[in-house]
């Protein structure tokens, strides 16, 4: 998916969060969005997702050469963020027979082959209230790595991993980027390094007069 950011601004209140952003999102790129805490990375993400509505500015989305309406971009988008909550009262099973009905995952991974990926064979029949934060996280991740959707958004992915979870996103954020538009928000390099392109949120601050 190409979105087209143009003059973007984002105000809550009388703060603006960001403001001035003119930029081209290409497919196949993956943009690390960073800044400090409360400088407005997930807002960015928000605004991007059509979660949110620009304060001023435009973004606007093709596919495939195709314009996109913004009430569409939820259908090709998959999101990751600490912040979206989980069918907690499922198994995992149940959680992605459900979950994929509305977002499919890629071909040729079925709910099985994403257990099996998440290395969760254990857990198939495990209530997810039950889970551990780094497992929770785990299965928000692969939800969102293997669905199949043009647009990527993962906002602090590494929360709540151990060394060995980091790995895993690692090595799974690269088997499933190919030809995505990705914006990944960060504060941790190991969450952006391979990323091709940075913005930094405090960049589109200069004019944040109230
Ligand atoms: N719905 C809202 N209404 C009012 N202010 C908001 C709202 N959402 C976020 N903010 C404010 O916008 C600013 C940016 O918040 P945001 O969560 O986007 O930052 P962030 O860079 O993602 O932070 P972190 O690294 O801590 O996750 C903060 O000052 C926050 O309080």
């Amino acid at each position: 998916m190409q979105i087209t950011a143009t003059g973007l601004g984002k105000r809550f209140q009388r703060d603006w969060i960001f403001r001035g952003l003119t930029r081209v999102f290409r497919p196949g790129s993956a943009t690390a969005v960073l800044g400090p805490n409360g400088a407005g990375k997930s807002t960015l993400l928000n605004t991007f997702s059509g979660q949110l509505l620009p304060t001023e500015g435009t973004l606007t989305y093709s596919l495939s050469g195709q314009s996109l309406a913004v009430e569409d971009v939820p259908r090709h988008l998959a999101y990751a963020a600490p912040y979206l909550e989980l069918l907690e009262e499922l198994t995992l099973l149940e959680l992605l027979r459900f979950h994929t009905q509305f977002k499919p995952l890629r071909p040729g991974v079925s709910p099985d082959k994403l257990i099996e990926l998440m290395y969760l064979e254990k857990a198939r029949q495990q209530l997810v209230r039950e889970f551990s934060s780094g497992m929770k996280q785990r299965l928000k991740l692969a939800l969102a790595l293997y669905a199949d959707t043009p647009l990527l958004l993962l906002d602090e992915p590494t929360t709540n991993l151990d060394a060995a979870g980091v790995a895993w996103y690692q090595e799974h954020v690269q088997a499933t980027r190919t030809g995505r538009t990705l914006l990944l928000s960060s504060n941790v390099p190991a969450e952006y390094g391979f990323c091709d392109e940075q913005l930094l949120v405090t960049d589109f601050q200069g004019l944040r007069l109230k």
